[in-house]
């Protein structure tokens, strides 16, 4: 059955998945600030600014004005920067006038209140107007996506039955989606992992190769199952899509913007340089902050995360800061 779908974020994700739903025939509406953007999909069918070679699907139509976005969504799929997503939630609260399902593609966990997605959506949203949330995520590169390669992501929902309609909205021949009952854990894999593609990034620029890789991605997912699992995750989830499958498409792909800024750091630029370099939010940087304030808060041992915390707020060199990984006292591996 036809949705549907208000898509907030006419970034490259948001682009992505907006064709994704529009392959399905879904009725999909992209909204976005930026004026041109929305002047290229409506005249154009491009968004040249993320995909200049590709044409999107005649059927997407995209607007400026979140009242008319919202007027016959049935969901409303986010995917801007985590760090205004509060704010778009506070003004989607004002122009809400029906029942939604809200669907979550950003990663991220916000600093000094260390709340998830999900969180923010339900202390925002007027609770007679929320039928329910999904988080959707997993390895899924927008570049990748836009070209219709092979993705599988996965999705938790507040609602059972919601999550199945989601995995059938998105389901086609190239993208695949899974289920699965834990809301805490896919949202916590899918925001930490971003601050280890960071360490990935840095590790590469200072010009290491695969063995550090592999042992950050293993340690590192170690880490993200001790906060998950403090927080009330499942550990099952962690070995899953939204655990170590992004976990590896992030510290493994140079499409990754996380990756991208940590190997600039790696190659000598300072946080601040590496930022304005790009083009594309990396939200490891502030689930970073997030994540080192909750792993002090539960006194949780994170080393890699409070490592690379030193390395891009406090200027740690990252060479000295991989001698004092290496350097740490002997232990079993699992205890
Ligand atoms: N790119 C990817 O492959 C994937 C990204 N994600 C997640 O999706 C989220 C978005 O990432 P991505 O698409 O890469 O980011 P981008 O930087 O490509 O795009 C974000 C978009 O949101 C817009 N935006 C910013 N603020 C607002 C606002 N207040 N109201 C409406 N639109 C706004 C931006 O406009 P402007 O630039 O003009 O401010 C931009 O068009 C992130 O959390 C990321 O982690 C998840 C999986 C894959
Ligand atoms: O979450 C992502 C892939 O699954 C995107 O990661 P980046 O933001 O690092 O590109």
């Amino acid at each position: 059955m036809v949705k549907n779908i208000t898509v907030v974020g006419a970034g490259s994700w948001g682009t992505a998945l907006a064709q994704v739903l529009c392959d399905n025939k879904n009725q999909v509406m992209l909204y976005d600030l930026n004026a041109d953007i929305v002047k290229d999909v409506n005249e154009n069918h491009r968004n040249a600014r993320f995909f200049e070679e590709v044409e999107l699907p005649s059927s997407l139509r995209a607007t400026t004005d979140l009242k008319e976005a919202l007027k016959e969504a049935e969901f409303i799929l986010l995917s801007v920067p985590t760090k205004v997503i509060r704010d778009v939630l506070k003004t989607i609260n004002t122009q809400l006038t029906h029942k939604v399902v809200i669907i979550n593609a950003s990663k991220g966990i916000e600093p000094g209140t260390h709340k998830r997605v999900s969180e923010i959506v339900m202390e925002e949203i007027n609770a007679d107007y929320l039928e329910a949330f999904v988080a959707l995520t997993g390895p899924s590169h927008a570049e990748e996506v836009i070209q219709r390669s092979l993705t599988t992501v996965t999705c938790a929902a507040t609602v059972v039955d919601r999550a199945n309609e989601v995995q059938k909205m998105f389901t086609n021949d190239y993208f695949r989606v899974y289920r699965v009952d834990d809301l805490i854990g896919v949202e916590i894999g899918g925001s930490i992992k971003n601050v280890i593609a960071l360490a990935a990034g840095i590790l590469a620029g200072l010009g290491y190769g695969d063995n550090p890789k592999a042992a950050l991605i293993t340690r590192g997912l170690v880490e993200i199952k001790r906060l998950g699992v403090a927080v009330g995750a499942n550990e099952e989830t962690f070995s899953g899509l939204s655990g170590l499958g992004d976990l590896i498409v992030t510290c493994t792909s140079v499409h990754s913007r996380n990756w991208q800024a940590g190997y600039k750091i790696g190659n000598g630029s300072n946080l601040q340089e590496a930022l304005d370099s790009m083009t594309m939010v990396v939200e490891g940087v502030r689930t970073c902050q997030a994540t080192y304030e909750m792993a002090q808060a539960l006194n949780i041992e994170m080393p890699i995360v409070e490592t690379v915390y030193e390395v891009i707020f406090n200027k740690l060199d990252p060479r000295e800061a991989i001698n004092q990984l290496m350097s740490r006292e002997m232990k079993p591996e699992f205890y």
